[in-house]
């Protein structure tokens, strides 16, 4: 199955739903009158993709109706997928596939922090770069092992120390070990911790500070959203972007679930671009993120005029 097909099937129910209230507007007819504009943004709140994305693609095409003079709904709708996708924040090319860097995979607990950071290990080292990845989720034993599977399965080095060991010495210790080592990219996996949690929260702050100061390497900063929490996710990205100042963000678990607008929820309200998204389990079920087969996906095609 094709990239695009496995986000659509996922996103088939919020694109059924979508649709569903769509047609229950155009039955009033296919004129831009308010109840259209009101109706069309209820709709696509409905997606999860959050008020504040909802008013500016709504603004957007209301502009554009008017500058173009389009005739009805459905010259509207023709642009909807555009809009949706020129929606999502931009940039984020350098942390992944930049240059060397140090990148921490932050998140709550069970995202798939650890399964993004063995698939990622295995991507970077089939273009030929070197990957070193660092434990520093030394709060779950299973994630230690779990993490040197994958290492094992891509053949890269991972840096662990035991269970209950302080995590900024494991990033410590996987900082130098990146030095010798000469690494192109060091990626870094860490505990999950609830985004409420005012202890935990700080205690990433010290870790991701302690990362900052010793690295000579650029540090970037990412959070591992499960698209399956819906709008939990937007209280989550605030919380760790007020505490660390991230730099984009992957969403995983896109392969089963209506609740996939929350991607564009936040990336609009935060300003973070989407780097990877997760549509599996497997090795090779991390993919490049495209905002327009997103869209698509995410409220389908109005061609079906009359
Ligand atoms: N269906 C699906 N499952 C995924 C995806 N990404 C991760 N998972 C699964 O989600 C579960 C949790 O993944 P982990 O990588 O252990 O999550 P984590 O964030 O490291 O967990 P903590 O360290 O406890 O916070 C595992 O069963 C993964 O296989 C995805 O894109 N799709």
């Amino acid at each position: 199955m094709g990239l695009f097909d496995r986000i659509s099937e996922g996103l088939a129910r919020s694109r059924d739903r979508f649709k569903e209230q769509m047609n229950v507007l155009l039955d009033r007819g296919p004129d831009l009158d308010e109840g259209f504009w009101d109706g069309l943004e209820e709709t696509l709140i409905l997606s999860d993709i959050g008020g504040g994305a909802a008013c500016e693609i709504v603004e957007g095409l209301r502009d554009t109706a008017v500058r173009k003079a389009l005739p009805d709904a459905y010259a509207v709708l023709d642009l909807l997928n555009d809009r949706i996708a020129e929606t999502f924040a931009t940039g984020g090319e350098g942390v992944l596939s930049g240059g060397p860097a140090v990148v921490l995979f932050v998140g709550i607990n069970g995202t798939g922090k650890t399964t993004t950071v063995g698939k990622l290990a295995k991507e970077v080292t089939d273009e030929g770069r070197t990957v070193l990845l660092g434990s520093a989720d030394t709060f779950r034993a299973a994630a230690i092992e779990q993490l040197e599977a994958w290492a094992a399965r891509s053949g890269v080095e991972v840096v662990t120390r035991e269970r209950g060991s302080d995590p900024a010495s494991v990033c410590y210790d996987t900082l130098e070990r990146a030095e010798a080592q000469g690494a192109d990219l060091v990626l870094i996996d860490t505990a999950g911790r609830l985004h409420t949690s005012a202890d935990l929260m700080r205690e990433l702050e010290k870790v991701v500070g302690v990362v900052r100061k010793r690295s000579k390497l650029p540090v970037f900063t990412v959070l591992v959203i499960d698209a399956t929490t819906g709008q939990n996710g937007l209280s989550q990205a605030r919380e760790f972007d007020r505490a660390l100042d991230l730099d984009g963000v992957i969403v995983t678990k896109l392969d089963g679930t209506a609740k996939g607008g929350i991607a564009l929820a936040v990336s609009h309200e935060l300003g973070l671009p989407v780097l990877k998204i997760g549509v599996g389990e497997g090795l090779d079920d991390l993919k490049d993120f495209d905002a327009h087969d997103f869209a698509r996906a995410l409220v389908g095609d109005f061609d079906e005029r009359g």
